[in-house]
């Protein structure tokens, strides 16, 4: 189903299998001349997490970012290649980005809420600027948002209290509860959890395999246990500047379901990674 194209631009493709959410092919990105991000060919199917682990500067997040257009205001960055969203291109002309961010969202690294804001006015705040006044669907919305999130029992009682009261875990999941209320189908986390203490961590993981059944997950992380833990597939990126042919020019080094990736990885410098002999 095309959900986000206008129809004036929509195109007599066939849509896309439901195991074929997103489809990305030949992604390269680019930051004036700095080739960040090299072929990359992947999918990623419904339902499911993926963790996108690999050493610091390999592209990782520059890569997440690429997956709901948030370089469009670098003016630096170019980004060749194709994002297939159930079968279109989100770069294509025509496609509203705004549109695209809405149906696949970001929690970013620090807990970002509105901080003049309650903690209902944040979850709502994408809702009411898409117009939607009428309180019952407001109230339906924050309660569904935040249990969702796994918050809604700590806050319930104050959902009308600044949001800034709340500990860092609690202002996290509170992000996520933001994303979740205007119902994206993919949700993107980069490092999530990097800036919480170990307690506030496994809240959200545990959250992650639940949130499963509403989006499908995409998350950075430096972690290799969580990878391991809260992932079903796992995408091990490098920049390998020994590589000179063009073909083996990849950023993705490796894709797997997650239990074999870190078993028994395909490519030595997988298994090096993981390993810890590099990174
Ligand atoms: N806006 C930008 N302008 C120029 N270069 C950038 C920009 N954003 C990222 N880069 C460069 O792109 C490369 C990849 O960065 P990126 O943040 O994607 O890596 P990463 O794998 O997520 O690293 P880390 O694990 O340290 O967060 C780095 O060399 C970085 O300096």
């Amino acid at each position: 189903m095309t959900v986000y194209v206008s129809p004036q631009t929509q195109t007599q493709e066939a849509p896309a299998a439901r195991s074929d959410l997103l489809r990305i092919e030949n992604l390269n990105i680019y930051f004036g001349h700095t080739h960040v991000v090299r072929f990359v060919t992947m999918q990623i199917q419904p339902n499911t997490v993926t963790a996108l682990i690999g050493p610091s500067g390999c592209g990782k997040t520059t890569f997440l970012r690429s997956l709901n257009r948030m370089h469009d205001l670098t003016p630096s960055a170019r980004i060749e290649g194709t994002v297939n969203y159930h079968g279109e291109n989100i770069y294509g002309k025509g496609v509203d980005a705004v549109d695209v961010r809405r149906r696949i969202g970001m929690v970013f690294q620090k807990p970002n809420p509105f901080p003049t804001m309650s903690i209902y006015d944040n979850v709502v705040a994408g809702l009411k600027l898409a117009g939607e006044r009428r309180k019952s669907r407001l109230d339906e919305v924050v309660e569904r948002s935040l249990k969702q999130a796994a918050l809604w029992d700590e806050v319930k009682d104050r959902l009308k209290t600044p949001a800034t009261g709340l500990s860092g875990g609690q202002q996290q999941r509170l992000c996520i509860a933001r994303s979740l209320a205007v119902e994206p189908e993919v949700l993107l986390m980069d490092e999530p959890t990097s800036a919480l203490d170990p307690q506030s961590t496994q809240r959200i993981e545990d959250l992650m395999s639940s949130l499963k059944e509403y989006v499908t997950v995409i998350i950075v992380t430096h972690n290799m246990q969580q990878a391991a833990r809260v992932s079903d597939k796992t995408a091990f990126f490098l920049l390998d500047e020994s590589v000179t042919s063009k073909e083996g020019q990849t950023s993705l080094i490796e894709f797997d379901d997650t239990d074999k990736l870190f078993t028994n990885p395909s490519d030595p410098r997988t298994e090096a990674y993981i390993t810890g002999r590099f990174g």
